[in-house]
């Protein structure tokens, strides 16, 4: 089966450092296959992409790396150049080629995650194609310090013939000065004829991790979960930290704001944390699905792990003019730190 994947012919580098990047900064270039992106710097030399895609489609990824940094950085940061899994960084499987979603970084599933509900696989805006939103309402969060874009999506006719009501969604990526990557979504419902509607949602994000053998989460144990391999039924997890050793796909109810993703061989911890997405889906493909998979090498599923902060079990119902906002919050710190007792942020940033 590996024999007949392809595997994509360009690569892209990850940007280099220059002069500009001591401030927070945000540039505009062009990607695989002449795609649109943006990318994020800030002060201490992380940055992250934002691929917008052509026309016709729109894939997000985001992509947080580490460079040569002016300023002494914590040893972790230099592990941030596979913070979210996209495998442009190893053997190059994905398609950058629109109408299909990119795999990796974090594809937004919305209007619907998954296949609850009757549209394609985790709905429409992950092929879509998003534009810059110059001027966006005002945001409560402070983002004086940080390099970010707004970004918005509105239906087209083609999506209001599949999906018929009219939204505006605004999305605020922004990467903080210690390389922590922060995504807030503003859903809002603009339908003129009084209708409201109802969504399933899913910040699809898609981490680089050394091996999956390796890995534990911390942060759903004991909670119920519905097994998508198991017809969607319910069940409650047992014991302590998830590990992984064969396929899983489960959406983790009502689960806590905070989620560890623990690395033991980088020695590495991926916080998660998260606001208005009460589920939180975990999925790794295993060996199997990974070769039945054209966009994703035989081998990868050994080195990624989905952890999703979502809403899925309760749609969230929106009248008009009413806003949902969901965010996500993601840092990585040195594992030996990560006992829930000290704020990573402070970890990261050294104080
Ligand atoms: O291949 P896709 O459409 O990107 O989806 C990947 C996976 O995404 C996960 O979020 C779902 O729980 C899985 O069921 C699904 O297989």
């Amino acid at each position: 089966m590996s024999g007949e994947k392809e595997k994509s012919t360009v690569t892209s580098a990850p940007p280099s450092p220059s002069p500009s990047s001591v401030a927070p900064s945000v540039e505009f270039s062009k990607g695989i296959n002449g795609l649109q992106k943006v990318i994020l710097r800030e002060s201490r030399g992380s940055s992250a992409e934002v691929s917008l895609c052509l026309s016709v489609s729109l894939s997000l990824r985001f992509r947080s790396a580490s460079f040569h940094s002016p300023f002494p950085i914590n040893p972790i940061h230099s592990e941030l150049i596979s913070f979210l899994y996209l495998d442009n960084c190893g053997p190059n499987y994905a398609i950058f080629k629109p109408p299909k979603a990119i795999r990796g970084g974090i594809p937004i599933c919305f209007p619907q995650f998954a296949s609850h509900g009757t549209l394609d696989q985790h709905g429409f805006a992950r092929n879509r194609f998003w534009a810059v939103d110059e001027d966006p309402p005002p945001f409560p969060t402070n983002t004086l310090n940080k390099a970010f874009v707004d970004l918005i999506l509105k239906p087209s006719e083609e999506d209001t013939k599949i999906w018929p009501h009219s939204f505006e969604y605004r999305l605020r990526i922004a990467l903080g000065p210690g390389g922590d990557l922060m995504l807030t979504s503003r859903i809002r419902n603009t339908n003129s004829d009084g209708k409201p509607f109802s969504f399933t949602f899913a910040y699809h994000t898609y981490f680089s991790v050394s091996d999956i053998s390796e890995v534990r989460v911390e942060g759903l144990e004991t909670l119920d979960y519905l097994d998508n391999l198991q017809n969607k039924e319910r069940f409650t997890e047992q014991g302590d930290a998830l590990t992984f050793e064969s396929e899983v796909d489960k959406i983790y109810l009502s689960t806590p704001t905070k989620i560890a993703i623990i690395d033991h061989e980088k020695k590495r911890t991926f916080v998660l944390r998260k606001d208005g997405l009460p589920d939180a889906v975990v999925w790794n493909p295993w060996d199997k699905k990974a070769k039945a998979m054209a966009d994703f090498g035989d081998d990868e599923y050994k080195h990624m792990l989905c952890v999703e902060a979502a809403a899925v079990e309760k749609a969230v119902t929106l009248k008009p003019g009413e806003e949902w906002k969901g965010r996500l919050e993601l840092s990585a710190v040195p594992s030996s730190y990560c006992s829930g007792q000290l704020d990573p942020q402070r970890v990261l940033q050294g104080s």
